[in-house]
């Protein structure tokens, strides 16, 4: 029987972008481990990883959430585009680097939140609540935390051999926010508790056709191409990239394999969203094997880029001294 289906078309936005379908699988599918185990992005359906969370609401987290402060990430347009401020200052020394934060993050209560929330007007800026979920949180959550399906999950983590649960980031955005394409270096199982989201992802072989910024930019491991108005003349391996898409629901849990690139927006017109994430860092190589795995290059081409930055001090000589080392002789 056909799912019925909570949204449409029209709730996506449009990219000019092929795309692929993320498969569903249910959590007793044996295939959900062969996908973990080859690092392919999956859907997998009632895990209940977060089913306590059913009844968080915006009434509720704010009746349960205690005192404490929640980063909340502040845009003028609908987009969220990470940047690391440490790296600002540290690329400060490199005058050129015309950086705009894209975003300011400002603290704020609950409460806060919530009312800005409900008195938003179009014009107002765009909220994100993207907080570490710690120990100032109210005892309700806590217990709703605690009865996460942790059997399930660290079944995963042990049977992967992952390594340790970094956080878990509890997200809060509102209908049409959007987080732009980027990979993670760690694994992650994004569990949707509320609401509709879109995901198009992209294997890490796809480094060329994504054009991330240099690993010194306050935006690392960002890609620079704008997918609302893609610049061709800059990135025309852009053209050659393809995704594959899944978009989740309360009770789903994709699995975002490590150095895979993602897209992520809340769609449009369905209220705001909340998700949970649980990121861990990868597990030990072991036995390398060659040909190299695609996203051990994109290691190894980080760790060259750090090494050049550190030795040339200007990061813009990083650009011709790799020219004069490849052109010509490695091609
Ligand atoms: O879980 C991740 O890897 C992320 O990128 C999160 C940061 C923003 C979140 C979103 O859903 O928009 C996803
Ligand atoms: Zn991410």
């Amino acid at each position: 029987m056909a799912e019925k289906r909570c949204w449409d078309q029209s709730q996506l936005r449009k990219y000019d972008i092929p795309l692929d379908e993320i498969p569903r699988l249910s959590v007793r599918d044996p295939r959900v481990d062969e996908f973990i185990a080859e690092n392919k992005p999956v859907v997998i359906t009632d895990t209940k990883l977060v089913a306590s969370a059913e009844r968080w609401d915006l009434d509720y987290l704010e009746q349960n959430m205690g005192n404490g402060d929640f980063s909340v990430f502040l845009s003028r347009n609908h987009k969220f585009k990470y940047f690391d401020d440490k790296k600002i200052a540290h690329a400060s020394g490199d005058s050129r680097l015309d950086f705009t934060p894209p975003t300011r993050r400002v603290d704020m209560k609950l409460p806060d939140f919530t009312r800005r929330l409900r008195q938003w007007r179009r014009g107002d800026e765009r909220m994100y609540l993207q907080q570490a979920l710690n120990n100032t949180v109210g005892p309700a959550i806590v217990q709703d935390f605690l009865n996460f399906r942790w059997d399930w999950i660290n079944s995963k983590q042990r049977t992967h051999s992952w390594g340790p649960l970094t956080s878990n980031l509890l997200l809060i955005a509102m209908e049409g926010n959007v987080t732009p394409c980027h990979y993670d270096e760690q694994q992650n199982f994004f569990a949707e508790v509320r609401g509709y989201k879109r995901c198009i992802l992209f294997p890490p072989e796809q480094f060329e056709c994504l054009y991330p910024h240099p690993v010194y930019h306050p935006h690392d491991r960002q890609s620079q191409v704008d997918f609302e108005r893609p610049d061709y003349a800059r990135f025309p391996k852009f053209r050659e990239a393809r995704g594959q898409e899944a978009i989740v629901g309360p009770g789903d849990v994709l699995y975002i394999p490590i150095y895979w690139w993602h897209h992520i927006e809340s769609l449009m017109r369905g209220g705001y969203t909340i998700s949970v994430n649980f990121w861990y860092k990868a597990g030990p190589t072991g036995q390398i094997v060659y040909p190299l795995k695609d996203h051990q290059k994109v290691a190894i081409m980080r760790n060259v880029e750090k090494m050049l930055v550190e030795a040339l001090q200007d990061p813009h000589e990083v650009g011709p001294l790799l020219r004069a080392l490849v052109l010509g002789r490695y091609t």
